[in-house]
């Protein structure tokens, strides 16, 4: 059974003077879960973050909290976490003093929240910054602060604006440790973001966005599925192929040629595998066979070149 919706998302529409930004998107962020909002510059994914915060609000539709007894809630500010696309703190103020004044906005004591501010700033490799103002730090630094602020009050519900921007790998993969953690203990993550490897090992479910509409929506499997192309096989030949190989596959299969002596079969996840492998045998001159589930990468770019991304007034 899976959790209940502590987010609900219904028919949401939003129009700035000539951009139709967010079109009829609905959805449920599931309690406890990491759910990763997709999409190319433009798709809509701030517009729904600033709706789902309260910044703007939506032409029509609904956005509405949920408590687990399944009660439309207000939020109240210690209830949400929020890291903005845009950085939105003081930038000549200490950054431990920023951290302490937005943790006691959000409910904490003076004493609680200087103690969680340090902690995570020690866990970020900012200790000895404390008293740093936040226009001195770097990009990636000031992005820590930002994601510090989000979460230190620890929120039923975090939203994250591209967490991981300006972050080198290595802090990337720290956070992405760190957000795995906090929903392990019990805080559910929306986020946005651009990095589809991170994404792939981060989300229990995914909304893909194009041009203000959700085009895939679900578990990793199931937007494969959606998708059409769940698994690829590269198959590598000791000469080159004929001009038509593998003549006849089955609805469904596309094959790619890379190189004379290199192609790739995409495959759905229906068709059984080992009938296209014997004939891959039988016919082809084969030195190796790489097959693997195709990565989530693979399928935005195909998802969004087949569509175009360009947003319509
Ligand atoms: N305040 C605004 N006034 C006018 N148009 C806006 C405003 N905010 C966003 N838009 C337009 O709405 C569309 C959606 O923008 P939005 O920022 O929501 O996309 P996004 O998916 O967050 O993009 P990115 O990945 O680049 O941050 C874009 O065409 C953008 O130019």
């Amino acid at each position: 059974m899976p959790n209940p919706p502590i987010l609900v998302i219904d028919a949401v529409e939003k129009h700035y003077a000539t951009v139709h930004a967010v079109r009829g998107v609905s959805f449920e962020v599931r309690s406890g879960e990491i759910f990763a909002l997709l999409g190319p510059n433009g798709a809509g994914k701030s517009s729904l973050v600033r709706m789902i915060m309260g910044i703007t609000l939506p032409d029509q539709g609904s956005i509405e909290f949920r408590s687990e007894s399944g009660q439309a809630f207000v939020p109240q500010p210690p209830d949400l976490g929020y890291l903005p696309e845009d950085r939105g703190l003081y930038k000549d103020i200490p950054v431990l003093r920023t951290l302490v004044y937005f943790g006691q906005l959000r409910g904490m004591t003076r004493r609680d929240a200087t103690e969680e501010a340090k902690k995570w700033l020690g866990r970020l490799d900012l200790a000895g910054r404390e008293w740093d103002k936040l226009d001195t730090l770097s990009k990636g630094n000031q992005q820590k602060i930002q994601f510090i602020s989000a979460i230190l009050h620890r929120p039923k519900l975090a939203i994250l604006d591209e967490p991981f921007s300006g972050l080198d790998p290595l802090n990337q993969n720290l956070f992405l440790e760190i957000i795995r953690e906090l929903c392990n203990d019990g805080m559910t993550i929306l986020l946005s973001a651009h990095q589809m490897a991170l994404i792939e090992q981060l989300a229990d479910r995914i909304v893909l966005m194009n041009r203000g509409q959700i085009v895939l929506q679900g578990t990793l499997g199931e937007i494969r599925q959606q998708a059409g192309f769940s698994r690829s096989m590269t198959l590598d030949l000791r000469t080159p192929m004929s001009a038509t190989p593998l003549q006849g596959l089955p609805a469904g299969a596309v094959l790619e040629p890379i190189s004379p002596t290199q192609m790739r079969l995409l495959l759905p996840d229906d068709l059984a595998i080992s009938p296209i492998l014997s004939r891959c045998t039988q016919e082809l001159d084969l030195v190796e066979i790489h097959s693997e589930r195709l990565s989530l990468h693979e399928i935005y770019i195909r998802t969004l070149t087949a569509r175009g991304t360009e947003t319509e007034a």
